[in-house]
């Protein structure tokens, strides 16, 4: 039998909870070596796609493979490591204990001293679990998830409660465990996380696959730029009829509209409408918008 090629793969998975549909016929494959964003708004079931996958929650229907294996297999064998959205540490230990602790459970962990490094945990290994800054809490859980070297690391919403500094080095520690050939799959609705942090985005709408591609091909594929005004206080009413228009956004005095066809938009505005425009601004599709755009439309 050939090896498989994918680290992940999601053949016509759904998942009920009693009547919730919160995965819907979801299929999609992930190549090794791939780190991906699993972008979608709250509820959009991104958690449940990673509980399916780590083997927590059996799919109603379906099959998930990682590595050709069951998702039990494949957690069993050290195949995966993964930081959810809750999980205490244990508060008497300190941050090296604790950390040696979870890496002697695994057969081929890493070096102490190497996770301490990648979670950029070394100053602090000497501190108390209990006595951790949020931030610095996560940095554990994300050495506790990488401590048995898995192939594939799972991130659900990692960087939630962080502030910026703690971001940026939590997205520069997630680089350099990536850099070794290693899959990557986080959960986030942040957008700018999805851009900067993967190299594949895929879009879940209401339990299904909005979108899949790269952040770049995702802004181009919904098309959309954005036409953007001085309404002051003019009326609004009538701008999302204009053609072209998917999602109107007034802040501030700020019409921006955002549109799949910026010339039929700036035709529809100067000929139908008797708004007096000013500070007219054009620019290309953000994620932003192509990501209202899907989940919109899905
Ligand atoms: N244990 C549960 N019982 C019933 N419904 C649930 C359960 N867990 C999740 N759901 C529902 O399933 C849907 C998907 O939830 P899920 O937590 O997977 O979404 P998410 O994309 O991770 O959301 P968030 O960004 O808010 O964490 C939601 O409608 C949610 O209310």
């Amino acid at each position: 039998m050939n090896a498989p090629t994918n680290a992940i793969v999601f053949d016509h998975v759904s998942k009920h909870y009693g009547d919730v549909l919160a995965v819907d016929d979801l299929s999609l494959a992930i190549e090794p070596g791939s780190t991906v964003a699993l972008l979608g708004p709250n509820g959009a079931g991104k958690s449940t796609s990673i509980n399916l996958l780590l083997g927590l929650l059996a799919p109603t229907k379906g099959t998930i493979e990682v590595h050709g294996h069951s998702p039990a297999e494949a957690v069993k064998a050290g195949e995966m490591g993964a930081m959810l959205q809750n999980g205490a540490l244990i508060p008497e230990l300190t941050v090296k204990e604790l950390i040696d602790l979870v890496r002697r459970l695994y057969p081929r962990p890493l070096a102490l001293d190497e996770l301490l490094k990648l979670a950029d945990l070394t100053d602090l290994a000497g501190r108390r679990a209990n006595k951790l800054s949020g931030g610095q809490t996560q940095r554990v859980r994300f050495a506790l998830a990488i401590a048995g070297a898995p192939r594939i690391l799972l991130l659900d919403e990692p960087t939630a409660a962080m502030d910026v500094e703690s971001r940026l080095r939590f997205w520069a520690s997630m680089h350099d465990y990536a850099a070794g050939g290693r899959t990557v799959l986080f959960a986030t609705h942040y957008l700018e996380e999805a851009d900067e942090h993967s190299d594949r985005v895929i879009v879940v709408a209401r339990g299904r696959l909005a979108a899949d591609g790269t952040a770049a091909q995702i802004k181009a594929d919904a098309g959309g730029h954005a036409v953007s005004f001085a309404l002051g206080d003019q009326p609004a009413a009538g701008l999302d009829l204009l053609p072209g228009v998917t999602v109107v956004e007034i802040l501030d005095g700020t019409a921006t509209l955002h549109t799949s066809d910026v010339d039929a938009t700036l035709a529809g505005l100067y000929r139908s409408t008797t708004l007096d425009v000013h500070r007219l601004k054009v620019s290309g599709a953000d994620l932003e918008a192509a990501f209202l755009q899907l989940t919109r439309e899905s």
